[in-house]
């Protein structure tokens, strides 16, 4: 029996260290809990963009699984970058079977504007894999994508939040303003009340991996067994924190910084 909170993460693999699984790791980490990865696709990506993914075989990505719930079960589990279909359905199996924790991000596009996910797949998203999520946090673009809808106003985030619970089956949602103009506001969902977290805009570039950043701490507190809405208030202050003092790495869109966030 594990002594440790642990936390899995699914998703893909930034070289540079400042997206997916290795920026999951460096969350996790820092907020006290044992992570593990499941990786579903490699990417040469670095700050400057994505110039190339290679998807890890579906067969092979089972035995990752297999191998990580055969030993020891994690308390809760992300997902990421998850490319295609049949990698969905696969891992829809296992969430099913072992009843975890589970935030969703629906990665899809990268900061750079690389595609991360087939369009083919938002339909095995949307019926095999939101239904099973505890919380997922689609980005202003995703939450489009998904929800089927433009969104230009704060009635229209309510009304997709509304759509992702009520008729996708997620229990939570969480919708981030990381690309709105002004202050950034994060909305949650969770059946009975929208609540908001907003924090002053960074005027920065260097925001490569806030996505997976938040979704990693949301999953990390889980794991620890905080409840959702407290683990939506550390998420937010940790990734407001990282990105403010972000390590300037690279020459394009530069990651966040994982050593300085201080719990109050
Ligand atoms: N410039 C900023 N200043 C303050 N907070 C920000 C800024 N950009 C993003 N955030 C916050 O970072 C978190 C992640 O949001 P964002 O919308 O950037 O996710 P994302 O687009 O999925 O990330 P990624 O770039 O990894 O795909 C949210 O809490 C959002 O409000
Ligand atoms: C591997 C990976 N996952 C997620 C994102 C989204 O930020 C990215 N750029 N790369």
């Amino acid at each position: 029996m594990s002594k440790l909170p642990i936390g899995l993460t699914i998703a893909g693999n930034d070289p540079t260290g400042g997206a997916g699984i290795l920026a999951d790791m460096k969350a996790m980490h820092s907020r006290e809990v044992y992570g593990m990865a499941v990786i579903t696709s490699l990417t040469a990506q670095n700050t400057l963009g994505v110039q190339d993914v290679f998807n890890v075989p579906v067969d092979f990505i089972d035995k990752e699984l297999k191998s990580v719930f055969d030993d020891e079960l994690p308390h809760a589990l992300k997902t990421g970058m998850i490319a295609e279909a049949d990698m969905m359905t696969l891992v829809a199996k296992y969430i099913k079977k072992y009843k975890i924790p589970y935030v969703m991000d629906p990665v899809m596009i990268a900061t750079s504007g690389d595609r991360l996910m087939t369009d083919q797949s938002m339909n095995t998203l949307i019926n095999e894999l939101i239904p099973l999520a505890d919380i997922i946090t689609p980005n202003l673009h995703e939450a489009e994508a998904i929800a089927g809808m433009k969104i230009t106003s704060e009635e229209d985030i309510k009304v997709a939040l509304k759509i992702m619970r009520e008729d996708m089956g997620a229990s939570n949602v969480i919708i981030k303003g990381g690309h709105l103009e002004g202050d950034a506001i994060d909305y949650l969902y969770d059946g009975n009340d929208i609540f908001t977290l907003s924090a002053n805009r960074i005027d920065t570039n260097q925001t490569h991996g806030t996505g997976c950043t938040f979704s990693a701490v949301l999953t990390a507190e889980l794991a620890k067994k905080k409840s959702v809405m407290e683990a939506f208030k550390t998420a937010k202050a940790y990734i407001t924190d990282a990105i403010q003092n972000s390590p300037n790495i690279g020459r394009g869109n530069g990651p966040v910084n994982h050593f300085s966030y201080k719990e109050d």
